[in-house]
């Protein structure tokens, strides 16, 4: 049996008073050796500022990557001020350092002896596997509650005999899963769960899925496996970078701070929308549209609206050149093509060999009409050829130079060209391509733009960048003896790769930092992808990450069971089929950490009158609060009631967020109506202005928009409305399932099927 004792409170026994006591005292001689290390790297950085500040560029150059290994090193010793320490671990005695104390970063006493063990140290595994029913070699696990650098209470569990697998650490992830919420999601390393723990620390090869219901800490867990294979592979992975990918700009915002708390920063962070340099799909479109665009069938017709654009005049063409009068017929041009097509190149580098044969066929031509030497003119004559504008144009016109953007918009503005290219559409799907504004690009234009980039090719290589390759070289290799010589200083591990470093001392600025580089690169290949709710990905999404990851070493979290994207995944096996067939391996999370039981079952009870068949995962909790349902008149009043109910929980809330969630951005009970109604009941501040705002203590946002995020109150109007959007029943369960303490369900129409238990 696992026993837990503890407390946080006043009347404690004598023996835990003794080990707060206890623990209080080794923890803050963990913060002073904190504070001789800042110390201490902060005189070396001045030190090194001193005497380094003159000279040589050379020694200018050192002292920078010195300077900048000292900030890393700070910066890192003052993100881990808030809970250093968080757990200790003690071990069947003749263990190997029987008494481990675990907190966010290593720490060694002056004599070089470890006091406190890193979260990804493997030393530190069994403070989250060990279990009673496998206990490995620890005998008790010991939670420390801590206020600033004070403990104020110890969570122990002891583990002595056998029991199924629960989770551990009861009171302090309790007092975590019930805390009022920010805004912002925070870290959660003192009380990562066994099969939480098992996905940080799975193998970084291959493809990982990780499914788990809403609230499962998909999110949490996709954060700290990227900190953890960042600790584990930083020399290779601080190289190539690791892109995380989430589903909205709000979403990133509101995950921003997780991995700088954990020590990291380097990470790209980035929405499909903007994973195409120079383009940002933030346009809105029908469903329809984003379904045809997201279908694999647009492989082919982009590959034919590339191929549309090769092509062979009806007529022959003649051209005037300088008195000498010559014919291109159309075969000669054909076979140009034929050949150009043959070199299996992309379009814009096929284009010379198009140009070529052209050429070659024109000079022949040339020179036999002037009656001149072929072998001894040809570069005279093939030059006069170029430069004439005729022949120009109409090479041009037959095979031009081409960008994405041009031949999507292209293809989107000219029905013609629709029906000549993408027969295998209805003509529904293609009159759903067909747009105004072509280039008001959205977020599922851009895997198209990217399948095109690799159809066409760049335009021109760009100059110089061999030479750009060679400074970096340079610089890298520089950057390499000046990492050997900060370790061998002995303040501590360097958290930055030579290529990082060249990166960040680099004052001639080419080449950027590696996120900044990997952000404006098409062709980057990341080290790792990350994918946060990865179900909304559409197969052309999904090739296009494919593209970005050449080592497919990628995690993919999410849940199918939300997808409301109509181009989305309805199984892992069925999206992940193009990508990498079957070679993927699944894990799955079962723990609702967020939803309390009285929400979760009303959540559950809607996806399965929808026959959506889902294993919702079991909450952590009870929670305190049933769903309340009030009725709406379906009158002209209903908006002032909604701004009521939500005044009224406002005006009892002392901390945490309410979020109303609607069915709709528009109309009277939309989230922008809303959001003008609630902002003018409430005292200024109190309400998001936008969408994207997180830190007002009430946001109005539509079911779209709370993907991913949670609050300590839903409001959410019309479930009715929502149940009817494409996909309805996953946004009902995803917008359900966003609450952490009370659900308020406001509605004119009847309660959908499965809301019917709301009193
Ligand atoms: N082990 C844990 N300890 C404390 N809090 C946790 C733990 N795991 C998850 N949580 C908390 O539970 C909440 C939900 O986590 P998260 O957002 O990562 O879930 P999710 O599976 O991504 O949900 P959704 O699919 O609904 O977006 C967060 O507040 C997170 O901090």
């Amino acid at each position: 049996m696992s026993q837990s004792t503890g407390s946080t409170g006043s009347g404690v026994s004598p023996d835990v008073a003794s080990a707060v006591a206890l623990e209080d005292a080794h923890v803050a001689t963990l913060y002073a050796r904190l504070d001789v290390l800042r110390a201490q790297t902060a005189d070396q950085l001045a030190e090194v500022r001193r005497t380094l500040a003159t000279g040589t560029h050379q020694s200018r150059f050192e002292r920078d990557a010195f300077a900048t290994l000292y900030e890393d090193r700070l910066s890192q010793l003052w993100s881990v001020e808030n809970r250093l320490c968080f757990g200790r671990l003690d071990l069947q005695p003749g263990t190997e350092d029987p008494r481990r104390y675990v907190g966010r970063l290593g720490l060694a006493d002056e004599r070089g002896n470890q006091v406190l063990v890193d979260w990804r140290a493997p030393a530190a595994q069994d403070f989250y596997q060990a279990t009673a029913a496998a206990p490995r070699d620890v005998v008790r696990r010991r939670h420390l509650l801590t206020s600033g650098r004070r403990v104020t209470g110890v969570d122990d569990e002891v583990l002595v005999a056998a029991e199924g697998e629960r989770t551990t650490g009861d009171a302090a992830l309790l007092a975590a899963v019930t805390a009022p919420r920010t805004g912002r999601m925070g870290d959660i390393v003192a009380t990562i769960q066994a099969e939480q723990d098992r996905v940080i620390r799975a193998s970084e090869r291959g493809v990982l899925v990780v499914q788990g219901g809403p609230g499962t800490g998909k999110t949490a867990v996709a954060l700290h496996r990227t900190a953890f294979l960042l600790y584990t592979h930083r020399d290779r992975l601080a190289r190539s970078g690791v892109l995380l990918l989430g589903p909205s700009p709000v979403f990133l915002r509101y995950v921003e701070q997780v991995l700088p708390a954990l020590g990291e920063t380097g990470v790209v962070t980035m929405t499909l929308a903007e994973l195409f340099p120079g383009v940002v799909g933030r346009g809105d479109e029908p469903p329809a549209a984003a379904r045809v665009k997201g279908s694999l069938r647009m492989v082919d017709v982009l590959d034919a609206a590339v191929a549309d654009r090769q092509r062979v005049p009806a007529r022959p063409l003649r051209f005037d050149v300088d008195g000498t009068r010559l014919l291109l017929r159309p075969d000669a041009v054909a076979a140009a093509r034929t050949r150009a097509r043959r070199s299996r190149k992309p379009h814009n580098a096929a284009r010379v060999t198009f140009v070529r044969e052209l050429l070659n066929t024109l000079v022949t031509s040339l020179a036999r009409s002037r009656g001149v030497d072929l072998n001894e003119e040809r570069d005279d004559l093939v030059t006069e050829l170029r430069e004439h504008v005729d022949v120009r144009r109409e090479i041009n016109l037959c095979w031009m130079p081409l960008t994405p953007q041009k031949v999507l918009a292209g293809l989107y503005r000219d029905p013609g060209l629709l029906e000549r290219v993408a027969p295998q559409l209805s003509a529904a799907e293609r009159a759903a391509l067909h747009r105004e504004d072509p280039t008001a690009w959205t977020e599922a234009d851009v895997p198209l733009l990217d399948e095109l980039a690799e159809l066409l090719g760049p335009v021109e290589e760009s100059a110089g960048r061999a030479r750009r390759d060679a400074d970096r070289e340079e610089q890298v290799a520089y950057a390499r003896k000046v990492l050997e010589d900060f370790e061998a200083s002995g303040v501590g591990n360097p958290l930055v790769s030579p290529e990082l470093l060249a990166d960040r001392f680099s004052t001639d600025g080419p080449t950027g930092t590696v996120a900044e580089r990997a952000a404006a690169d098409r062709t980057w290949a990341y080290g790792h992808v990350v994918v946060d709710e990865a179900q909304e990905l559409s197969a052309m999404a999904w090739r296009l990450v494919e593209r970005r990851c050449p080592s497919r070493s990628m995690t993919l979290v999410g849940d199918v069971a939300q997808t409301s994207n109509p181009a989305g995944a309805r199984s892992w096996a069925q999206a992940l089929k193009p990508v990498v067939d079957d070679r993927w391996r699944l894990e799955e999370l079962t723990v609702n950490y967020r939803t309390p039981a009285r929400i979760a079952r009303v959540a559950a009870d809607v996806l399965r009158a929808a026959g959506i068949s889902a294993n919702p995962p079991t909450p952590v909790r009870e929670g305190e609060h049933d769903p309340v349902a009030v009725a709406l008149a379906g009158d002209g009043g209903d908006a002032a009631r909604v701004v009521e109910v939500v005044r009224a929980r406002f005006a009892s809330l002392d901390e945490g967020r309410i979020a109303l969630i609607t069915a709709e951005v528009r109309g009277d009970l939309g989230s922008d109506a809303l959001r003008a109604a609630v902002a003018a009941a409430l005292p200024p501040g109190a309400v998001a202005t936008s969408p994207d705002d997180l830190d007002a203590p009430v946001s109005v946002i539509d079911v779209q928009r709370a993907k991913g995020l949670e609050f300590d109150v839903v409001v959410l109007v019309e479930p009715g409305a929502v149940l009817r959007r494409p996909r309805g029943a996953n946004d009902l369960y995803v917008a359900l399932t966003r609450a952490t303490q009370e659900l308020h369900v406001l509605h004119a129409e009847p309660l959908p099927a499965g809301m019917a238990s709301i009193g």
